[in-house]
């Protein structure tokens, strides 16, 4: 389970961003986030990722045993996301040894590995993000607008890929879209963030 219990942040000189957020997570749970720009939906995924730590209240995440990292961030901008110095192979295997079978899973052609990020296209960059997040055996996923810049065929084929692995690994998601119809097609809920203020 993955729990945020009356969560507020504020970015320093700025104003508060939210306050006394709570909800939670179940693993296998695929929870859908929406709400207006600028709520702080991002903001949270960032806190539960572990990037920014709240001014107030509390998150705690069930560690399952051997799961290293319990919470990946998938971002919308993959180039923002990968070291563009790094061939994508170091990118891979600097969170483990390349896992084959979600190369074959993601339709991730063995050339591409030799590349550098700047000469894959954006839904080859992302495949690999999603691969890398994938292969730290996460407990949660927070992918936030994780296809909204790519082409709709791309973008059902990535989510083809990606539930069907976080089904049969039983990985909690949480979904930040502005993209209903996604979500009213993947989502097991669907939280409006408003509703949480
Ligand atoms: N690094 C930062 N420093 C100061 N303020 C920030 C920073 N990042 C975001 N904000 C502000 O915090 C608020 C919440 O931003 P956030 O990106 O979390 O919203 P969001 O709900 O994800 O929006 P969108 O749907 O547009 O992506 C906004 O008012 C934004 O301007």
């Amino acid at each position: 389970m993955l729990t945020l219990s009356d969560i507020s942040y504020k970015y320093r000189s700025n104003q508060i961003v939210f306050e006394h957020v709570s909800f939670a997570i179940d693993q296998g749970e695929i929870v859908g986030l929406i709400g207006r720009s600028g709520v702080g939906k991002t903001t949270l995924a960032k806190i539960i990722a572990g990037y920014l730590r709240p001014i107030a209240g509390h998150l705690s995440i069930t560690q399952e045993k051997g799961k290293a990292h319990p919470v990946q961030l998938i971002w919308q901008h993959p180039e923002e996301a990968v070291n563009p110095k790094w061939r994508i192979k170091r990118i891979l295997t600097e969170v483990g040894p390349i896992n084959e079978d979600l190369l074959a899973l993601f339709q991730i052609d063995r050339a591409w590995l030799e590349r550098f990020p700047n000469q894959l296209s954006g839904g080859q960059l992302q495949r690999i993000c999603i691969v890398r997040a994938l292969m730290t055996n996460p407990s949660y996923i927070i992918a936030d607008e994780m296809t909204t810049m790519l082409d709709p065929i791309t973008q059902v084929t990535i989510w083809k890929a990606f539930l069907s692995y976080v089904r049969s690994r039983n990985i909690g998601v949480l979904i930040i879209s502005h993209d209903q119809a996604l979500l009213g097609h993947v989502a097991t809920r669907i939280v409006t963030f408003e509703k949480l203020l």
